[in-house]
């Protein structure tokens, strides 16, 4: 059983409180003017990530008050309470060891006494033999043509991890064309068959339940394409796999459980491209980088079951995340990768945070009187310079923003890199800083400008700074390191939810607009006008049904 305690309801919660009155009057400027060892005291290293978190509004107290909020909230406990398979999705019954999945050192975790390493290990040796013998073109599909194209069916945690790791990890593909399709429109599916040819290509039905919607509906027409093709009945064994956890459904769509990867309920959505889900990434990279994928991501679990929270990356990240969330009411939190191959690592933890921690019932059951999970968002550097950066140096809402850069580019094309990365420190810096009016008003003088143009020019021109930053640096984007990352925020993710007293391992919202979905759907096939809505939705469905 996890902690409930409600943190507002702490004393390290009011220390914070007050705390927070003093910190919140310092610019960051004067914080480090105060302090020269700021980059000492506050940033952290492990293996080849850099976590420079000094660039916060912080100072020793802040960061001494959140770990004893940790603390209070049973934080230690919490961390215990997942790692050795305690139930703690309560709403749903389920242990949660994702940590199970890269468990490569292979200690035993139980789950109702019996330990799941075996047949972790099982999945993880299927998994390799199947994507080895794809890669190597023994697979043969039904005229004995080998493998050229995958398409990865599934949707939420069933794409967006296989996508991001796909596309973060480009630089290590191998020959096979991975395509992922999960929108139910269909343009999603009939795009995506354009490109390949059904002798030549396998399907893998990525589904935990095996009952989505958008899923079902997107094999459905994928397999009916296949027959279309030529193909008979007898070939759908040859291309077309499942990674699900219901083995009856896979057998009852038409898929032969020989080609099924199995994974289990303490696997959640959002967590599972470290299980069968991952079978696109082995295919796509090859199993040995998947491997080291899962090697990173379990040396971070260890870094965080085992290192004390001061020197704790994903335990420092949540709190500076509460920090901004609680004290200084930040809406959001701005992922920032500058790096192109991570582009859609911010979309994949707009999954991971927000239904996790998108919550307004604490564990007991009550309605919160305090915020949670924060809105997440971004978009790779410098792109991002280019459309929203001037909301975060001068609007009105505070944006903590994480900066994740690599160090090394697995494209050293001229000096793009060292443009890229002057960039990465530039907007930190300036985001610290600002400018002062009188910086701009020497400056406008500089120009050659007359007085009235300096004193009616000079306000638009001054950046207030004071703006929090945690830069990310890696040496490389690694199959290793990003796995670390990854995992890096998993945890950040949990600590939060143990925080905010919330249940981070289910996602009972995503269920209602399901549910009147399926009462719609015949509606919209019927011929008559609807009526059983109120106003504006028979208005829209019926303005639907005339122009269909
Ligand atoms: O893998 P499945 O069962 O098809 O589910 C896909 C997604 O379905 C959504 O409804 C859930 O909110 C996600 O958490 C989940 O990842």
């Amino acid at each position: 059983m996890l902690p409930k305690v409600n943190f507002t309801e702490t004393k390290s919660y009011q220390y914070l409180t007050d705390h927070f009155i003093e910190i919140s009057e310092k610019h960051l400027r004067d914080l480090f003017k105060e302090d020269p060892h700021r980059y000492e005291k506050f940033s952290l290293k492990f293996n080849e990530i850099l976590l420079d978190y000094s660039k916060n509004r912080i100072d020793e107290t802040t960061i001494a008050l959140l770990i004893q909020l940790a603390k209070e909230c049973g934080l230690k406990e919490a961390i215990e309470a997942m790692f050795t398979g305690e139930v703690i999705n309560e709403t749903e019954g389920r242990a949660v060891l994702h940590t199970a999945l890269r468990n490569q050192w292979n200690e035993p975790v139980k789950v109702d006494g019996v330990d799941v390493m075996p047949e972790v290990n099982e999945v993880l040796r299927k998994m390799e033999q199947f994507s080895n013998s794809v890669i190597s073109g023994e697979w043969k599909g039904y005229t004995g043509k080998t493998i050229t194209d995958i398409v990865n069916i599934g949707i939420g945690g069933s794409d967006l991890g296989p996508v991001m790791v796909t596309e973060a990890l480009k630089a290590y593909k191998n020959h096979l064309n991975l395509h992922f399709v999960s929108n139910v429109d269909g343009t999603h599916i009939a795009e995506t068959l354009k490109k390949v040819k059904a002798e030549s290509t396998l399907f893998l039905i990525a589904s935990k339940t095996f009952t989505t919607q958008e899923t079902m509906a997107n094999a459905h027409t994928a397999r009916n394409w296949f027959l279309q093709e030529g193909a008979s009945d007898s070939d759908v064994a040859k291309h077309f796999a499942a990674l699900s956890t219901n083995e009856k459904a896979v057998a009852a769509f038409g898929i032969d459980t020989k080609n099924m990867f199995g994974f289990w309920d303490w696997v959640g959505g959002r967590y599972s491209l470290w299980s069968a889900i991952g079978t696109s990434i082995a295919l796509g990279i090859g199993f040995d980088n998947f491997k080291a994928l899962l090697s990173g991501a379990h040396a971070m679990d260890r870094h965080f079951r085992e290192t004390e929270f001061e020197q704790n990356i994903p335990v420092i990240l949540a709190l500076l995340g509460v920090w901004y969330n609680n004290f200084f009411e930040a809406e959001s939190q701005a992922i920032l990768p500058y790096d192109q191959y991570m582009h859609r690592f911010a979309a994949y933890f707009q999954q991971g945070d927000m239904e996790s921690n998108g919550k307004y019932i604490d564990r007991n059951g009550q309605r919160v009187n305090y915020e949670t999970g924060p809105i997440i968002w971004g978009e790779p550097g410098t792109n991002g310079q280019h459309a929203f950066y001037q909301l975060i140096h001068q609007g009105t809402k505070l944006i903590p923003a994480d900066f994740i850069a690599p160090a090394q580019s697995h494209n050293p094309v001229g000096t793009h890199h060292t443009l890229l990365l002057s960039n990465f420190f530039a907007q930190t810096e300036a985001l610290m800083n600002g400018k002062t009016e009188e910086e701009v008003v020497a400056e406008l003088k500089a120009s050659g400008k007359s007085e009235e143009e300096v004193a009616a020019l000079a306000p638009f021109k001054v950046f207030e700074g004071n703006r929090p930053t945690n830069s990310i640096l890696v040496k490389k984007v690694s199959p290793e390191t990003l796995g670390s990352l990854i995992a890096m925020y998993e945890h950040k993710i949990f600590v939060q939810g143990i925080i905010w007293n919330v249940f981070s391992f289910d996602q009972w919202g995503v269920e209602l607009g399901k549910q009147l979905a399926s009462k719609i759907l015949p509606e919209l096939q019927g011929k008559d006008a609807v009526k059983t809505h109120d106003s504006s939705t028979n208005g829209l469905i019926n303005q639907y049904k005339a122009w269909r």
